[in-house]
């Protein structure tokens, strides 16, 4: 603790402990698209389920080679030859067609001569037996597990479901997020600001992008203004939400007036303030059926809580298997100053490797945000880096 702060980690597992799992729906395949695996994907069939030609070419028996050969027959994908072969006998077989009973290996196309029936080698033929075969069952055997539940369905997923013999899957419903934006200086984004007290409100459409991966449902109102009864009834309005997530008005000042209107409405507060930078005066707390999780106004401060507070929070209702952000560590390309009591999230660029801190760290300055490659994590208290020494860091950006 820190002056009555609670440290982030207890932060989180104090919020995600208050979230459950969303019910399992069963939902057509592409439905289920960037939903959550409630349950496990087994196979309900092998892939494939006979042993089929990988190549155009002749299905021979090895023991033949190197020919010549009779061609007797044609299995064509769909199609398969359903005779008996023979000693000297060949089949013309296309990719993904069923290599009949009696052969053991194909000779691709361009290895071949064809004169009327009369099949020679001109090429190198097959290495051996088995060759150019895909193996009944070599992708995956029937029962086999091939996701676990709780990852993320997308389209190689789709792609393996389908094959595996699935038409729906069981995936947790959408989370539905409210996003209430208070202030009285707010403007929507792209309209006219009536004076330079006025500033757009860019919190609530920077939150929405941030939440567009994943399986939600977004409401959205009208930016609210800093009046408690205004506020407390939008609250009240939203108690069938999963999470309410308001923005601005978490501090002290005369005009912040979540944490009152939260009361006020009949909600219930859980904690106030992280020691973090940015992020401190986030709360957090319960309306309804609602969890209610108030972020700073400051762009900056807005951006980082939501990234290591109401994504994994919509992540664990969800069904995500991990829900907090990956921590990676690259050297300090410079020297980063020893910390303070506050857990520092501070935006760095990473340069041939190595991290550099971006000139501004005020927690209201975007461009700072946009130019940034990487969140570093400084410790509460720790002490100078030197270059070259290892900092943990948060990738903002993939490739980076
Ligand atoms: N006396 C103190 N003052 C402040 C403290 C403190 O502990 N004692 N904490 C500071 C910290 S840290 C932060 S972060 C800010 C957060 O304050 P609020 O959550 O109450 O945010 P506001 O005061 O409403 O706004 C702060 C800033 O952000 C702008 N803003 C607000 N909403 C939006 C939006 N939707 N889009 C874009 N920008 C927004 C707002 O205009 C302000 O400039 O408090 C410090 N003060
Ligand atoms: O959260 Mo405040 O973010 O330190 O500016």
């Amino acid at each position: 603790m820190a002056g009555g702060l609670i440290a982030l980690a207890e932060a989180q597992k104090r919020l995600l402990a208050l979230a459950t799992t969303k019910p399992a729906n069963s939902v057509g395949l592409l439905e289920a698209n960037g939903h959550i695996l409630a349950e496990p994907l087994v196979a309900w069939r092998s892939q494939p389920a006979a042993d089929l030609s990988a190549m155009d070419g002749y299905a021979v028996r090895a023991v033949d080679l190197p020919g010549p050969w009779t061609v007797i027959g044609e299995s064509a994908a769909g199609r398969p030859f359903d005779g008996a072969m023979g000693a000297g006998e060949a089949i013309r077989i296309s990719t993904g067609a069923i290599v009949p009973a009696d052969a053991d290996a194909v000779v691709v196309q361009e290895d071949t001569g064809i004169d009327g029936a009369t099949l020679t080698l001109t090429g190198d033929g097959p290495a051996r037996p088995g060759a150019h075969i895909r193996r009944a069952g070599h992708d995956f055997a029937e029962g086999a597990l091939l996701a676990a539940a709780g990852t993320r369905v997308d389209a190689r997923l789709i792609a393996l479901a389908a094959m595996a013999g699935h038409g729906t899957l069981s995936v947790h419903a959408p989370v539905r997020v409210t996003i209430l934006s208070t202030g009285d200086e707010l403007v929507a984004p792209g309209t006219p600001l009536p004076s330079p007290a006025h500033i757009p409100a860019s919190n609530g459409i920077m939150l929405s992008a941030m939440l567009q991966g994943l399986p939600v449902d977004i409401t959205m109102p009208p930016l609210l203004p800093d009046r408690l009864d205004i506020i407390a009834a939008a609250l009240a309005d939203h108690r069938d939400a999963d999470i309410i997530v308001t923005t601005g008005g978490a501090s002290v000042g005369d005009h912040d007036l979540i944490q009152p209107a939260l009361l006020q409405s009949g909600g219930t507060l859980d904690f106030w303030r992280i020691a973090m930078r940015p992020g401190k005066p986030v709360m957090v707390g319960r309306m309804g059926d609602a969890i209610v999780l108030g972020l700073p106004g400051n762009p900056v401060s807005c951006y980082v809580t939501a990234l290591l507070l109401l994504l994994p929070l919509v992540r664990t209702f969800a069904g995500y298997q991990y829900v907090l952000p990956d921590i990676s560590q690259a050297r300090a390309g410079t020297t980063f100053p020893a910390n303070g009591t506050r857990q520092d999230f501070m935006r760095a660029q990473i340069d041939g490797g190595r991290l550099f801190p971006v000139s501004s760290q005020d927690s209201g300055a975007l461009s700072s945000l946009h130019a940034a490659d990487a969140l570093v994590v400084r410790a509460a208290h720790q002490p100078e880096a030197a270059p070259g020494d290892l900092l943990d860091y948060i990738a903002l950006r993939s490739g980076a």
